[in-house]
């Protein structure tokens, strides 16, 4: 565990190696130009609960996070594991982490519709155009995006394009969300409202979540303990 770093909740044991159900970063170190921004951070994230990390500016969250997405920049150096379900997926490229991310500036496709987008993002083992189609509606009634299919995406509110971009993230079966200041760009009551909608969507499904914040009322929200990176 690294300074600073505080986790008051784990997991009980699921794998016979004793490794636990969810997310698991095991024992993770990252540093640029010799300067070490993580240091042994251990950190478990069990089907359901949201975890958040906060911290200043330069601290190393958005680090974090593309190191368990598998796209951390070549400048850094980086050692330890990540976990899901007890498996190890480290050295998995990006795409087959199954991981849903949503960052700040999440951008549904500006030439496609939002059923399209959604459909983008449906799981490939999804078969049949009509079984296909059904399964975006039924995500878009769920989001209250109902009748929205063949919308342009220009013409969504800034919430409604949060709810979209969020089904599109879960229509790909993620097997858990990571979530780069999501909120951050929604004014005060829709903040709240989108992230009430993702979180218990988050919960409902059982994905183990880990969310980028500076909004302490986001980290309250999220309801389960807070890792406060230093710099
Ligand atoms: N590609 C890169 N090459 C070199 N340094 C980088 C690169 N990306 C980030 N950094 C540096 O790594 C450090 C951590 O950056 P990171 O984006 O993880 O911080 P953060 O905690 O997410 O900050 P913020 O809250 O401002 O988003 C910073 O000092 C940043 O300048």
């Amino acid at each position: 565990m690294m300074d600073g770093a505080v986790v008051t909740r784990q997991a009980k044991p699921a794998g016979e190696d004793g490794s636990a159900a969810g997310l698991v970063l095991r024992d993770i170190s990252i540093s640029i130009d010799d300067a070490a921004l993580l240091d042994g951070l251990d950190l478990t994230v069990p089907p359901g609960d949201v975890v958040t990390v906060m911290g200043p500016s330069g601290s190393g969250k958005s680090t974090l996070l593309a190191y368990v997405a598998g796209f951390l920049d070549k400048a850094f150096t980086a050692r330890g594991d990540v976990l899901l379900d007890g498996a190890r997926i480290t050295a998995l490229p990006v795409q087959q982490r199954r991981l849903g991310i949503l960052f700040q500036d999440d951008l549904l496709f500006p030439h496609l519709s939002v059923g399209a987008n959604l459909a983008f993002g449906l799981d490939a083992g999804v078969g049949g155009r009509r079984a296909r189609r059904e399964r975006v509606e039924e995500a878009l009634a769920q989001a209250g995006l109902g009748g929205f299919y063949e919308r342009d995406p220009a013409t969504l509110s800034g919430g409604q394009r949060a709810r979209a971009a969020l089904m599109r993230t879960l229509l790909a079966s993620p097997r858990a969300l990571l979530l780069d200041e999501p909120f951050s760009k929604l004014d005060r009551p829709l903040r709240k409202e989108i992230r009430d909608f993702v979180f218990s969507h988050a919960r409902a499904i059982g994905l183990p979540t880990l969310l980028v914040t500076h909004d302490h009322e986001d980290a309250d929200a999220a309801g389960g303990p807070v890792v406060t990176l230093v710099v």
